[in-house]
């Protein structure tokens, strides 16, 4: 197994009014070349801050990430956001056509994007669309469209954040089937943040629960839900399934 992501004791802290946050706590993890680790915990326990310290929207204060064997801070920027793609929630779009945005990373590096259609047909958009406002779409193809983005830098690793939380359960299914199918045929690995435990459930093979800045539990996803070893563990996953 090849390790393609991991984090070393990482402290972050935010300066918030004049306060010091400490929002990561020496967190530690793994993620091996093909996994989907899936990551779970309540809202602002620094699960999207996790995701930033991967493709250096963030840099860690204490600790170390490293990317593919080698800190964050050794690699150029533009090399590290072509090799680590990004996808959010509600997928924003630049004002402009779906072909705009979608040859966005090429125009980038001052290239073309040579066949739009074969993006568009790998994520289940049509041709036609590429003509459209991309701000015209509906959130389903939008997201496609954003991960159809990522792709054209041919991306080993995947950080999505959120990435069905917008959408109706139709389309959500729809895109969780899109990334299951990237992760499977071209072994991308991803960093899944969902607040949704059962998504989290479905497609991990690895799952971290963060609370508080720190992770409170990392295990095979199975065993994360069916035999949580912590005793926080079992009280989030119960306090979840009494608010649904
Ligand atoms: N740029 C920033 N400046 C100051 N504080 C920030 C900044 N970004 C995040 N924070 C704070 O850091 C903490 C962790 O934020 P983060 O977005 O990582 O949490 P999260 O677990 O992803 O939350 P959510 O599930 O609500 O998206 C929060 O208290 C947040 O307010």
């Amino acid at each position: 197994m090849t390790t393609e992501i991991e984090f070393i004791n990482v402290s972050k802290t935010y300066l918030n009014q004049q306060e010091v946050v400490n929002v990561l706590k020496g967190v530690s993890g793994k993620v091996e070349k093909g996994e989907i680790v899936t990551i779970i915990g309540p809202s602002g326990s620094g699960k999207s801050t996790i995701l930033s310290l991967c493709n250096l929207l963030l840099t860690p204060d204490e600790g170390e990430v490293w990317i593919q064997g080698k800190d964050v801070g050794d690699w150029d920027i533009q090399t590290l956001r072509r090799q680590v793609g990004i996808a959010f929630q509600g997928a924003p779009m630049l004002t402009g056509t779906v072909q705009e945005n979608l040859s966005l990373p090429k125009r980038l590096q001052g290239k073309t994007l040579e066949n739009p259609k074969k993006y568009m047909e790998y994520v289940g958009l049509t041709e036609d669309l590429l003509l459209r406002q991309a701000k015209e779409l509906s959130g389903g193809q939008r997201q496609r469209l954003s991960l159809a983005r990522t792709l054209v830098n041919d991306p080993a690793i995947l950080l999505l954040d959120e990435v069905t939380s917008a959408l109706d359960s139709l389309s959500a299914h729809e895109v969780e089937e899109l990334i299951l199918r990237i992760n499977r045929e071209r072994q991308t690995t991803i960093l899944w943040v969902t607040h949704d435990q059962s998504q989290a459930e479905r497609v991990g093979d690895q799952t971290w629960l963060v609370i508080e800045g720190r992770i409170v539990e990392a295990a095979p996803t199975k065993q994360f839900f069916v035999k949580p070893k912590q005793e926080q563990t079992k009280q989030f996953l119960e306090m979840r399934r009494e608010y649904k």
